[in-house]
C-alpha cells in the first residue's frame, strides 16, 4: 500500500489488474507476462499508469467522461472534466452519432482515427459493436482514399517508419517503439496499395488498419500489435511532387540497397522481439513478395496476407458455394483475372485442396485452374517470358488474347478477379459465364470498389440473377426483379485476425500450407444453410469475433499436430482458449 501512495505521488496511478477477472484483463494475463510483470509495482494485480491531466492524454488508459467518481478523486482528474459521469455505452451511442452525421466516409475515418489516438479503448468498442458499418471506414475502402491522401490528413503518426536513413540503425529504430513485447507486426514498402499502385510512404494507412482488424477481429491485443512502413521512396510522379508528401522524396531503391534494408528489419525485428513474433507482409509489389515470403519462410514467422489470407479466404467461399452451386471441388474449372499474388497463391490452395482430396498429384489438380494476366490466357507457349509464380499454371493451349475469349473456350465454373483493375468483368464477360452455368460463382476481389472487377448490381442483372456473388470491398443489397440480392465479402479480413491469434495462442514458430488449409476449413465450417439460403458464401461480419476463435483453434490445433507450437501444455479447449484470449474493449476499473 505504501509503495502504491509513493507511486501515485509521483504522478502513476493503479489499474485493476485482477487475473481471474475476464473483463478485458485476460488478454494481458496471457500474452503480455513480460510486460505486465515489469509494470507491476506493488502486488500481481497493479499496473502503473499516468493520472491526471496525462491520464486523459493516453489513450490506452483515458476513459473520458466515463472516468467514476472515485476514479476523479482518486487520479487527480476533479476538474478537468466536467461533472457529469456516463457510461461506455453512452459513450459509443454518442459518438456513433457524429459520426454517421458526417456524408464523407473520409470525415469518418478521420474521426474514427481521431478517437483511436484519444480513447482506444472506446475506438475499439465502437468498431466490435459496429464491424459492419464501420468495417469500410477503418479497412476497405475508405482507408484505400486515406493512404492517397495521407499527407494532408496526417495528424499523429501511428506506426514505425523505417526508411533508408535508418539503415544501419533498425534495431535502435524499433527501441524507439513504446511497447515492447510485440506480438504481431504488419509491414508494407507501400508499393501496391490494395489496387491503388505505389503510394509510398503514404502506405502507412493499410498496416495500421490490418492491425486494428488484428485487434478488433481477432482479439490481438493493441499494444502487442506493431504497424511498419519500409520506406524506400516511390515511384509515383504524383506523390514526389506533391508538396505535403511524407515519404522520402526518391525514386524506390532496389536490387542490393532493397534486400539489405529488409534484410537488417528483418533480422533486428526477429532479435527484438524473438522469433515468436508474426511478421505479416502486406501490400508489396509481386517481384518482392514471393521472394521475401520464400527467402524468409524459413528462418522467421512469416505470412503473407496477400498471396496466403487471401487463398484462404477464397478457397472457404468456394467450398461454401458448393452447397449453391453442387459438385464437389474437383469437379469445377477456374478462371481467374489477374496472375498476381492473389491470383497465383489462391489458384495454389485450391489446387492442394483438390489435390488432398481427390488423392491426385497437386500437378494433376492445377490443370483444374486457370489464369489470365495482362497478356492473356497463360499457356506453355508462353512459358519463357513468365514470371517463376506463373509458370506452374502455365498449361498447353493455343493462346487466348483476352478474359471473354478465355471464358468462352474454357468455360469456367468459377471466375475469380484478382486483377486491381475495375469493370474488366463486362456485361459480356458475365453473360458468357451465364451462358454456360447454371449459377456461376463470380468472385471480384480486387480492392477498393473503384477497382472492383464488376459491381454487385452487375453480377446480379447481367446473369439475369443467377450468379453467386463476392468482392473485396462491400457491395449494398442489390433489388432485382422484385428480388433483394445480398452479396458477401471475400476479403482476407475474414481470415488473418484468427490465423494470427492461431498462432499466437500456440507460440507457432512457422506457418505451413496445412495451418492455411485449416484457417479455410474453420471459415467454410462457419457457414450454415441459412447463411448459402441467401446466397451468401461467408458467415455475417456482426459474428467475426466467433469466427475468429474457431479458426484460431484450427490454426493452433494444426500447429500443434505439425510439431510448430511451442505454447506447452497444449490448451484441451482450443476454441474456449483462444476466446478466453481475446482482448475486450471493456474499460478497466482504477483504484
Ligand atoms: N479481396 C481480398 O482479400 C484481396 C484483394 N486483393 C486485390 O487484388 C488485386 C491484385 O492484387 P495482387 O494479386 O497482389 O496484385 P499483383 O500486381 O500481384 O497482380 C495483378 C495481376 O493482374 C494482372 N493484370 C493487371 N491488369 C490487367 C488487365 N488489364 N487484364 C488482365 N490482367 C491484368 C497482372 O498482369 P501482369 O502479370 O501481366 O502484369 C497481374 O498478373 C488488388 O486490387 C488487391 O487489392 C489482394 C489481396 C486480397
Ligand atoms: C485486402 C487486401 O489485402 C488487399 O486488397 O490488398
Ligand atoms: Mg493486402
Amino acid at each position: 500500500m505504501e509503495s502504491t501512495l509513493k507511486e501515485m505521488r509521483q504522478g502513476a496511478s493503479v489499474l485493476d489488474m485482477d487475473p481471474k477477472s475476464t473483463v478485458g484483463g485476460g488478454v494481458e494475463d496471457v500474452y503480455g507476462e513480460d510486460q505486465a510483470t515489469e509494470d507491476l509495482l506493488i502486488t500481481p494485480w497493479t499496473l502503473s499508469v499516468a493520472s491526471g491531466y496525462s491520464l486523459l492524454r493516453d489513450p490506452q488508459y483515458n476513459k473520458g467522461l466515463a472516468f467514476t467518481e472515485k476514479e476523479r478523486d482518486a487520479h487527480y482528474l476533479r476538474g478537468l472534466l466536467p461533472p457529469i459521469v456516463v457510461s461506455q455505452q453512452l459513450q459509443v451511442k454518442k459518438l456513433m452519432q457524429s459520426i454517421r452525421n458526417y456524408e464523407v466516409p473520409l470525415l469518418k475515418y478521420i474521426a474514427m482515427m481521431e478517437l483511436q489516438e484519444r480513447n482506444e479503448r472506446l475506438f475499439y468498442k465502437l468498431l466490435i459493436d459496429n464491424v459492419e458499418e464501420l468495417l469500410p471506414i477503418v479497412y476497405t475502402p475508405t482507408v484505400g482514399e486515406a493512404c492517397q491522401k495521407y499527407g494532408s490528413i496526417f495528424k499523429r503518426p501511428q506506426g514505425l517508419y523505417i526508411s533508408l536513413k535508418e539503415k544501419g540503425k533498425i534495431l535502435e529504430v524499433l527501441k524507439n517503439w513504446p511497447e515492447r513485447s510485440i506480438q504481431v507486426i504488419v509491414v508494407t514498402d507501400g508499393e501496391r496499395i490494395l489496387g491503388l499502385g505505389d503510394l509510398g510512404c503514404q502506405g502507412m494507412g493499410i498496416p495500421v488498419g490490418k492491425l486494428s482488424l488484428y485487434t478488433a477481429l481477432g482479439g490481438v491485443r493493441p499494444s502487442s500489435c506493431l504497424p511498419v512502413t519500409i520506406d524506400v521512396g516511390t515511384n509515383n510522379e504524383q506523390l514526389l511532387k506533391d508538396e505535403f508528401y511524407i515519404g522520402l522524396r526518391q525514386k524506390r531503391a532496389t536490387g542490393q540497397e532493397y534486400s539489405e534494408l529488409l534484410h537488417e528489419f528483418m533480422t533486428a525485428a526477429k532479435q527484438n522481439y524473438g522469433e515468436k513474433v508474426l511478421i505479416q507482409f502486406e501490400d508489396f509489389a509481386n517481384h518482392n513478395a514471393f521472394e521475401l515470403l520464400s527467402k524468409y519462410g524459413t528462418t522467421h514467422l512469416v505470412f503473407n496476407d496477400d498471396i496466403q489470407g487471401t487463398a484462404a479466404v477464397v478457397l472457404a467461399g468456394v467450398v461454401a458455394a458448393l452447397k449453391l452451386i453442387g459438385g464437389t471441388l474437383g469437379e469445377h474449372t477456374f478462371l481467374f483475372l489477374g496472375a498476381g499474388e492473389a491470383g497465383t497463391g489462391i489458384a495454389e490452395l485450391i489446387a492442394l485442396e483438390m489435390a488432398k482430396q481427390t488423392k491426385a498429384p497437386v500437378e494433376e489438380t492445377r490443370k483444374k485452374i486457370w489464369l489470365v494476366d495482362s497478356k492473356g490466357l497463360i499457356v506453355s507457349s508462353r512459358k519463357d517470358s513468365l514470371q517463376h509464380f506463373k509458370k506452374p499454371w502455365a498449361h498447353e493451349h493455343e493462346p487466348v488474347k483476352d478474359l471473354l475469349s478465355a471464358v468462352k473456350v474454357i468455360k469456367p465454373t468459377v471466375l475469380i478477379g484478382s486483377s486491381g483493375v475495375g469493370k474488366t468483368f463486362t456485361k459480356e464477360v458475365i453473360e458468357a459465364m451465364t451462358s454456360c452455368n447454371d449459377k456461376p460463382l463470380i468472385l471480384a476481389l480486387s480492392n477498393p470498389t473503384s477497382q472492383s472487377e464488376c459491381t454487385a448490381e452487375e453480377a446480379y442483372t447481367w446473369s439475369k440473377g443467377r450468379a453467386i456473388f463476392a468482392s473485396g470491398s462491400p457491395f449494398d443489397p442489390v433489388e432485382y426483379n422484385g428480388k433483394t440480392f445480398f452479396s458477401g465479402q471475400s476479403n482476407n479480413a475474414y481470415i488473418f485476425p484468427g490465423f494470427g491469434l492461431g498462432i499466437v495462442i500456440s507460440g507457432a514458430i512457422r506457418v505451413h500450407d496445412e495451418m492455411l488449409l485449416a484457417a479455410s476449413e474453420a471459415l467454410a465450417g462457419q457457414v450454415t444453410k441459412e447463411i448459402t439460403k441467401k446466397g451468401l458464401i461467408y458467415p455475417p461480419l456482426s459474428s467475426i469475433r466467433k469466427i475468429s476463435a474457431q479458426i484460431a483453434a484450427s490454426v493452433a490445433a494444426k500447429a500443434y499436430e505439425i510439431g510448430v507450437a511451442t505454447r506447452l501444455p497444449r490448451p484441451e479447449n482450443l476454441v474456449k482458449y483462444a476466446e478466453s484470449c481475446m482482448y475486450t474493449p471493456v474499460y478497466r476499473n482504477y483504484r
